[in-house]
């Protein structure tokens, strides 16, 4: 059947439609005004993203230039495409909101993708009473007693980093003792050895064997299709509220069944092996669900049965799911603040010798032996560490959903069931008012005497509140790991190819620098 319209009906029907899009576009535009916030005037299908949307600039610069755009208010609002976000710049509104009042904003700000039920089930994306109750599962897993049992495993991974560093400065029948590495790529593969130890229960040495298969395909679980990027970017846009019905995958799809398949088959061992020992964040995870089962239970059952009812919290599929969480939230954020961290002790020697010095003094009265108590006196470390993360840190801003009316406490300005709230970490890290200078590289900004100078609100590397990273000690404790086995036997310099000022790309949503961030690393005994 050809359908014929008219010359006269389209005349109709296209004004019409185009007003119908026009009226869609905008009818948000006037969301902050009506609530008499401050905000910056949106344009249409853009909102105040465009910059950003047209890959213009990176997107921890842009999130930077909009926290200076609001200087002087405590909260201001600004449109993603549609979107009414509220930024809140005052410390102690996001006390309040993070912690205080954090029963008003239990969810983050998601959205809320179709894809599977892994990515579904992960802490990070997960809501209301059934974040709360697997958070209280799985906090007890990140104690100080599990991370110190862990420690002996993350320590076999930097003695790894060190062997690999030896071998790149000594086997190159150079007299100089030196190589040149890009960073990032050095620490991805450190870190993705940690959390494959684990959370994967997988021994690998991705440093000496670049072509494992676990290594290659656990490498590319961020890798997503330019389409899915695209897509990802139309429904921030456009229609952030029908996002489930988009085939978006927020993961690689093939990645992702390779892993889950270690997985499984790596539960399925443990509870054939129920004799042996581990101490890995999987093991925990599954003894928890064995604990939670048994208190749920009457009938007696068999401990590492992890095959479970879905009434309960942590069964077979959540465990999983948490374990590529690991992978997503750990591997980007831990890598990249060693990243940075060794490429500011390039351009900053007497910061690395003052580092080296502590470290060897540390390490001198523990008999060489990077202990768990050893890197709790590396308060110097801490410090660096620290710094680092204000500068870069690896989260540019973390979002929270209204989930309750709240009123803005001292106005009478109400927020909807909803309302996306931003927390702008990087532009309070880069506020000169909580951090003078704030392009400049300094650990003494956290003695504990600077640190009592300023509302520990201004410093959120790992947000804040009951909803806060639940890996922040375990990313500590890695980075340092790492940092003892580069810093102790190894001077780190800047090469010919190093960036100064560093460049930042414009495609990708991490703290991805453009050509990367290239160093010599010499042998320390050679300096
Ligand atoms: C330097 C390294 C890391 C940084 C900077 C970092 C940063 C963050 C930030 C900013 C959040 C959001 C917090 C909020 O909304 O208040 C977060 C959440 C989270 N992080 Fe990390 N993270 C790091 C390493 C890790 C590691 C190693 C793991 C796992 C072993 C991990 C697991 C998580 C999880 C599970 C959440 C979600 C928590 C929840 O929703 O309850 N992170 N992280």
């Amino acid at each position: 059947m050809v359908l014929w319209i008219s010359f006269e009906a389209l005349c109709i029907i296209t004004p019409l439609l185009l007003w119908g899009l026009y009226w869609y576009c905008t009818m948000t535009f006037n969301y902050w005004k009506k609530k008499r916030i401050h905000y910056i005037e949106p344009v249409i299908l853009f909102g105040n993203i465009k910059d950003r949307a047209l890959f213009r600039t990176s997107f921890h610069e842009f999130q930077k230039e909009l926290y200076r755009r609001f200087d002087g208010h405590k909260y201001a609002g600004f449109y993603e495409g549609r979107q009414p976000v509220l930024m809140i710049r005052d410390p102690e509104l996001i006390k309040l909101i993070m912690i205080r009042d954090f029963e008003h904003f239990v969810d983050r700000a998601t959205l809320g993708l179709s894809s599977s039920p892994y990515f579904k089930n992960m802490l990070i994306n997960i809501k209301g009473q059934q974040w709360k109750n697997l958070r209280a599962l799985m906090t007890p897993t990140f104690s100080s007693g599990k991370l110190k049992a862990m420690e002996i495993l993350v320590e076999q991974c930097g003695q790894q980093l060190g062997t690999f560093l030896q071998n790149e400065t000594g086997n190159k029948n150079r007299d100089d003792k030196c190589t040149e590495l890009e960073m990032k790529e050095l620490f991805g593969r450190f870190t993705l050895d940690v959390i494959a130890t684990c959370a994967f229960g997988v021994q690998c040495d991705s440093l000496k064997d670049r072509n494992a298969e676990f290594v290659k395909t656990a490498a590319r679980f961020n890798d997503i299709s330019l389409l899915n990027r695209l897509l990802i970017f139309f429904v921030i846009l456009f229609c952030r509220q029908y996002a489930r019905f988009f085939p978006i995958r927020g993961v690689n799809r093939q990645a992702m069944a390779f892993l889950v398949d270690v997985l499984k088959k790596t539960v399925e061992h443990r509870r054939q092996h129920k004799e042996q020992k581990w101490n890995d964040f999987l093991q925990l995870m599954i003894d928890a669900a064995a604990q939670e089962r048994g208190e749920r239970s009457d009938e007696k059952q068999d401990i590492n049965d992890t095959k479970q009812t879905s009434a309960t919290v942590l069964n077979e599929e959540t465990i999983i799911a948490q374990s590529l969480l690991f992978l997503l939230a750990g591997f980007e954020t831990s890598s990249t603040l060693l990243t940075y961290a060794s490429y500011e002790l390039a351009l900053n020697q007497d910061i690395q010798q003052k580092l080296r010095k502590e470290v060897e003094d540390v390490l001198g009265k523990y008999g060489g032996h990077c202990s768990y108590e050893a890197l709790l006196e590396m308060t110097y470390l801490e410090m660096v560490l620290l710094e680092s993360l204000r500068k870069y840190p690896p989260v540019a801003r973390v979002d929270r959903a209204c989930t309750q009316p709240y009123i803005i406490p001292g106005t009478n300005i109400e927020l909807e069931v909803g309302t996306s709230v931003c927390i702008p970490i990087l532009g309070l890290h880069h506020d000169p008012q909580y951090y003078p200078q704030p392009e400049v590289f300094d650990p003494n900004r956290f003695t504990p005497a600077q640190k009592l100078t300023r509302s520990p609100y201004v410093f959120l590397p790992f947000g804040s509140g009951p909803r806060n990273c639940i890996g922040t000690r375990f990313a500590l404790m890695t980075t340092k790991i790492a940092m003892v086995h580069l810093i102790k036997d190894f001077c780190l310099q800047p090469s010919m190819k190093t960036d100064v000022p560093l460049k930042f790309s414009k495609f990708s949503t991490f703290l991805k620098a453009e050509n990367g961030v290239w160093l010599n690393i010499k042998r320390n005994t050679e300096i």
